[in-house]
């Protein structure tokens, strides 16, 4: 399928879930995470902040996990720049430092700057995900533009509350293919 179509089947896939079907999920994405990703060596993770009523994977119970269990790990949170199509990114401080932006997306309204090269592993939100690691998003491009900026050791993990990956007919030269997805099923290293 192209990514058009599969941006509209799993926007309507997500839409059906039920609320108790998202908290399931989310509990056992957040499982494998912990219990699969190596988190050794990362001193900088950035994550997206989940838009809930698109049920996102709800990655509050990662970064709170972090912040409790792995205090030495800096969160860095992005900033939508929409005249550019840049992501900015933030160090995370606390939920003071939150606004809600034109999406509807929580971003930071202040605060100190993450270089990119200094950013050791990457959540990236999808749609959809291949066999190679390739992903469907909004189509903005914000991620394909962001992770080329990151350092090439950088782990760039997709979260999907689907299991099953998707054939992709037109993938193109600008997309920024994962390293690794986790899943309510489990971890896949690509
Ligand atoms: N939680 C979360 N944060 C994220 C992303 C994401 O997928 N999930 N992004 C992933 O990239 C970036 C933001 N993605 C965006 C995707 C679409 C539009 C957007 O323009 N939406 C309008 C269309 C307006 C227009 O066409 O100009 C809309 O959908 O109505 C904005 C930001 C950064 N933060
Ligand atoms: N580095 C880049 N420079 C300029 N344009 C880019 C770049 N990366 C992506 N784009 C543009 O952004 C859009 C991304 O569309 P695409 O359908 O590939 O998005 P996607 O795979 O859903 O990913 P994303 O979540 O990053 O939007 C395309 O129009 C593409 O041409």
């Amino acid at each position: 399928m192209t990514k058009a179509e599969l941006r509209k089947l799993y926007t309507e896939k997500r839409a059906t879930m039920s609320e108790a079907e998202y908290f399931h999920l989310n509990h056992l994405l957040c499982e494998y995470f912990f219990a699969f990703v190596d988190l050794s060596f990362v001193r900088v993770l950035h994550s997206f902040v989940p838009i809930e009523k698109f049920r996102e994977p709800n990655t509050w119970l990662i970064i709170d996990r972090i912040r409790r269990e792995f205090p030495h790990i800096r969160l860095s949170l992005p900033r939508v720049q929409p005249q550019t199509g840049q992501l900015e990114n933030i160090f995370f401080e606390g939920m003071h430092q939150l606004q809600t932006n034109a999406w509807g997306i929580l971003e930071p309204k202040q605060g100190v700057p993450t270089e990119p090269e200094k950013i050791d592993m990457v959540l990236v939100p999808l749609l959809a995900f291949d066999v190679y690691g390739n992903r469907v998003g909004y189509g903005k491009g914000f991620y394909d533009r962001f992770l080329p900026l990151c350092k090439p050791s950088c782990q760039r993990v997709g979260l999907s509350l689907f299991a099953e990956p998707v054939a992709i007919d037109d993938t193109n030269a600008f997309d920024q293919p994962l390293t690794q997805i986790v899943t309510p099923a489990g971890v896949t290293v690509f």
